[in-house]
């Protein structure tokens, strides 16, 4: 179908394109497939624009900076300045070697000339040019190995240096700002591993090839002066031979080739009915739902009716873009060849006309245009990686940035506590008139908050979902920081006080707790970094948390990993393939071998998971006597937890009353609140009630109402 353009679409945003100097922009539709393609076409578009490509050098001197500050990076990190030395001279030798092996063609040719002319050899001289040429060979060969040995270790440590950069960069951000999508974007750029080599290490290649290759070409131009000289119609056969090189080069070098921007959309409701049913079937997330839902029949149906529809239209996009990328050759590409041998029929009228002027032998015109159309080559390889160097050092620039992120959440000065004794029997907290929209939304999800609780007092948030009681305690750790009012612990404004000393002083469980993909032990462990070694405490705030049963049970105990993030590698030979010896390929012997369970990852039911998060909050909160933790967070700590599991946690945490600050978030009524120095109901973003369990009761509001109603479910 013929592409036709949109009238009218977007026409504001490309009057003001036009009024800053940008290029008339016209979108064009077209159908390709079950897919609406649409693409910028720049209407008065010159054929070659000056403004790029000096915006292009702009943004390369721009890079320069963080290229030398990388090429001192990787020379500082161990091992790597010698390699590096090693690596260099390689590029460097292979880029003169081929110089040296076309001198020494081009005397051969001569000597074999001079032996058909005067039927006499130099013998000296083909034995020096005969192992001058095996040197060459021996010398490349070697040079290619010797690379190859260096690059694997040189690009191992420098990849190990740029994990440990990219980690922290990683690790450094805030919550909000690691969830902005331009943030995103930036860490996925940096985490970039082509066939596992570095941005750092594909940028060093691009270097040092683009510095081997100008030698490579400085050479080769010695050699051509060299070969031409005393050949008479020599110049004008590497003139010739560079023209013809450089017309077939041209078209394809990148200045002539425009930058595409375009998206495809899908519109075949059928096919995204059909993609979704095999998402569906092929994902762990979605098989107990599948299973228990006895879906199979029916996806099968679904897809197979979702199929019919969509008929031969059901490729993949990336088989469509195929065809984009990579259009059908011009009927210009047809000329190529001729256009190529146009220097021999140039020789060959000439030698037609004046066959006495024709000075070269064939075997010299042969050498002739061979180094020439070695010239263009390396010239276009040139041009052509000078076009990408741009992309490539943006890419250091953008990873040394990515350590520069300004947090969105600044840091404090003040130390807290100035002693561990102040806050040991817990610690004040304060909301005074706080207000919170979530970044990028309108609505104040809390809205005039004010509450304290005093040093050891328990305090209990309840009311409907959504009411903002998580967001309370989001916004105690600072994971977010309010729009307005302030939020006091100890007496101080958080957002003075230093972040570590703060998260320090807390201990929170949030609802949506992850269990890492790491072991148990470690899962518990990281509840407190500073005693992760200390085997002894990771039992006791597993056994406290009611998670030591879950985790002796299991075969593997405190070093299971619940979701491994190393998978067990197959080769690519399908179960029940037939081999060259009629076997049938079984991977049961190779598991058994292994010790491999049917099943890669362990399952834990939501109440046991939950008990291993607790324990890990107890690591630091309660597990230690002399914690420096002085509030307690607890986000629906029991909502997965058995009766008497939810009353064992509730036990112990009570017993902490005096001890320690405790503020929960929770729906259950009963087991905590009546004990709570402070009940606050939410709803609609605000605290609409607050008082001790009875004072509730007695005011006979809302808190009251659910109290009841929960009472009598057990009546
Ligand atoms: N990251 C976020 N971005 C935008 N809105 C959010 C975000 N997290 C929560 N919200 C919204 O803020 C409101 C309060 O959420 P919050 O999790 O604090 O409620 P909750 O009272 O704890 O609810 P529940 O009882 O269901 O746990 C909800 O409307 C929710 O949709």
């Amino acid at each position: 179908m013929e592409p036709d353009s949109i009238a009218g679409l977007d026409s504001k945003l490309l009057d003001s394109k036009q009024a800053t100097g940008q290029p008339k922009l016209e979108i064009k539709q077209s159908r390709i497939g079950l897919w609406d393609f649409f693409e910028e076409i720049e209407v008065d578009r010159a054929r070659f624009a000056l403004a790029p490509l000096l915006q292009k050098l702009h943004e390369v001197a721009e890079c320069l900076p963080y290229l030398a500050r990388m090429f001192k990076d990787v020379l500082s990190v161990p091992g790597c300045a010698g390699l590096m030395m090693i690596y260099v001279a390689t590029q460097l030798g292979e880029a003169i070697v081929p110089a040296f092996s076309i001198w020494f063609q081009g005397q051969f040719l001569s000597i074999t000339q001079a032996a058909i002319e005067t039927r006499t050899v130099d013998k000296e001289r083909l034995f020096f040019i005969a192992t001058g040429q095996l040197a060459c060979t021996v010398a490349e060969f070697f040079l290619a190995r010797i690379q190859r040995k260096v690059s694997t270790p040189l690009n191992g440590r420098i990849r190990r240096w740029w994990a440990l950069h990219c980690f922290h960069a990683h690790a450094r951000l805030d919550h909000p700002t690691f969830m902005k999508s331009d943030v995103k974007r930036q860490l996925n750029e940096i985490a970039d591993n082509y066939w596992g080599q570095s941005v750092i290490w594909c940028t060093l290649d691009l270097v040092f090839g683009l510095v081997s290759i100008f030698m490579k070409l400085v050479a080769q131009a010695l050699v051509l002066v060299q070969v031409l000289r005393g050949q008479r119609d020599g110049p004008l056969l590497v003139i010739l031979t560079l023209a013809s090189e450089g017309i077939v080069h041209a078209a394809r070098l990148p200045f002539f080739q425009p930058v595409r921007v375009w998206l495809a959309k899908n519109v075949n409701a059928d096919y995204t009915r059909m993609r979704g049913w095999k998402d569906v079937i092929t994902y762990n997330g979605y098989r107990k739902e599948f299973v228990a839902g006895n879906l199979a029949e029916h996806a099968t149906s679904e897809y197979k009716k979702a199929a019919a529809r969509v008929g031969d239209d059901d490729s993949e996009w990336n088989e469509l873009e195929f065809d984009i990328l990579w259009p059908l050759p011009s009927i210009w590409s047809v000329f190529n060849q001729p256009l190529l041998q146009l220097p021999q029929f140039a020789f060959i009228l000439r030698a037609a006309q004046s066959p006495t002027s024709i000075p070269l032998s064939l075997a010299s015109l042969s050498l002739v245009q061979d180094a020439a159309r070695e010239f263009a080559w390396s010239f276009r390889v040139i041009v052509n990686s000078t076009w990408n160097i741009e992309s490539r050092l943006t890419s250091v620039k953008r990873m040394y940035e990515v350590v520069e992120i300004v947090n969105e959440i600044p840091d404090g000065k003040v130390p807290f506590p100035e002693e561990a004794s102040q806050i040991r029997h817990g610690v004040a907290l304060e909301f005074r008139n706080v207000s919170f929209k979530y970044p990028g939304t309108d609505r104040y999800t809390l809205r005039d908050i004010s509450f304290s609780v005093g040093p050891g007092q328990l305090c209990v948030i309840v009311g409907a979902n959504g009411s903002g009681k998580s967001t309370i305690l989001k916004l105690v750790t600072r994971l977010y920081d309010p729009d307005e009012g302030v939020i006091l612990l100890g007496g101080h404004d958080i957002r003075t006080l230093k972040l570590h000393d703060l998260r320090q002083a807390l201990s929170v469980l949030f609802q949506d707790y992850t269990i890492f993909p790491l072991s148990i032990r470690d899962n518990i462990a990281m509840g407190d970094p500073s005693s992760s070694d200390d085997d002894d405490r990771i039992l006791r705030a597993a056994k406290l948390a009611g998670a030591d049963t879950v985790v002796d049970k299991l075969p593997e105990g405190y070093n299971t990993y619940l979701e491994p993030s190393v998978s067990i590698q197959y080769s690519g030979v399908r179960e029940g393939q037939t081999t060259f010896t009629g076997r049938k390929v079984d991977y049961k012997p190779l598991k058994e071998a292994a010790g491999i369970k049917p099943s890669e990852s362990t399952e834990l039911s939501g109440g046991q998971m939950q008990r291993l998060a607790v324990a890990r909050t107890f690591m630091r909160s309660v597990v230690q006597e002399d914690s420096t933790v002085g509030l307690l967070l607890f986000d629906e700590p029991s909502a997965a937890l058995d009766p008497a599991a939810e009353h064992d946690l509730f036990e112990r945490l009570r017993n902490l009353r005096g001890n320690k600050t405790m503020l929960f978030s929770s729906h259950r009524f009963g087991n905590l609140t009546k004990h709570a120095d402070l009940i606050m109901y939410m709803d609609d973003s605000g605290i609409r009630e607050s008082g001790t369990h009875d004072e509730l009761l007695k005011a006979d509001g809302e808190y009251a109402k659910l109290w009841k109603l929960q009472a009598a479910a057990f009546v």
